[in-house]
């Protein structure tokens, strides 16, 4: 009861929200690129802070912030020990594998219609929840892991301010590799979408994750774009 802190631990960002439980509104928001250096006392401390919840794919991290909240005197869960997630609503081999995020979109979400959450994060995931199970899902290399990857790698490529184009094919380096990575990244996944809607009813599609706004204006076009789908997922959980 009270204010809690919900935490988004990625490959990439570790997101906070303070959430006022009784007033069912988010107070304040910080967000930190995982490998500078993140001063946890700076925002998270008892009296403001009731308790911490959150969802991590990075065990590292995890520990850290257990360590810390420890320290305070402050009460700490990861939603995979809240005993109120069903696993068996899981229709996959192993549950012990599966990232938290998965485990916060499903909850996320009313199961009232069939649902594909694309997240754009570190991986692009995409997955699919039909007649209230968690179906499976699909991990591809994220947007700009593929993009840095190969800037990384080719000699003659420059990080530039890469964006979806309006353009076929490119005319110079810099639209060539926009139409390789950005509109290629969204292509493949529509031809999942539609490949996955050839085999289920899909109500709707909602993207989220860091690297949405990247796509804003392709997902607009058609999708549902929920930026809060992790929190929602947490607080669902936590009230469950
Ligand atoms: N502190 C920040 N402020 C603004 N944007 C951020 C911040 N941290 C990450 N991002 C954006 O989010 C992207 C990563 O997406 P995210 O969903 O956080 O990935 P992951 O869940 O894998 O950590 C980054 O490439 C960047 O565009
Ligand atoms: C697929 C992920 C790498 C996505 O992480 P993110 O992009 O959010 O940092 C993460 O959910 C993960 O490590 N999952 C474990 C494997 C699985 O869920 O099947």
């Amino acid at each position: 009861m009270g204010k809690i802190l919900l935490t988004d631990i990625g490959n990439t960002s570790i997101h906070f929200k303070l959430y006022d439980e009784q007033k069912n509104i988010y107070l304040t928001e910080n967000r930190f690129y995982i490998n500078e250096k993140i001063k946890f006392s700076s925002f998270i401390n008892k009296g403001i802070v009731d308790e911490i919840v959150y969802s991590s794919v990075v065990p590292k991290l995890s520990k850290k912030l257990i360590n810390f909240a420890n320290k305070k005197g402050i009460k700490i869960r990861s939603i995979k020990d809240f005993k109120s997630i069903n696993y068996k609503k899981f229709n996959i081999e192993n549950t012990n594998e599966l990232g938290a995020d998965f485990v916060a979109y499903f909850h996320a979400m009313n199961n009232k219609k069939n649902h594909i959450i694309i997240s754009l994060g570190t991986a692009t995931t995409l997955s699919v929840i039909c007649n209230k199970k968690f179906e499976g899902a699909i991990i591809m290399p994220g947007i700009k892991t593929s993009l840095y990857s190969l800037i990384n790698k080719a000699a003659l490529l420059k990080t530039s301010n890469f964006h979806f184009s309006n353009q076929i094919i490119g005319k110079n380096t810099a639209e060539a590799i926009n139409i390789g990575s950005i509109n290629s990244h969204y292509y493949a996944i529509e031809k999942n979408i539609e490949l996955i809607k050839q085999n289920m009813k899909i109500d709707e599609v909602i993207f989220t994750g860091g690297n949405a706004y990247l796509l804003n204006e392709k997902i607009k076009e058609k999708y549902i774009l929920d930026e809060d789908l992790i929190f929602k997922g947490i607080i669902n959980i936590y009230n469950k």
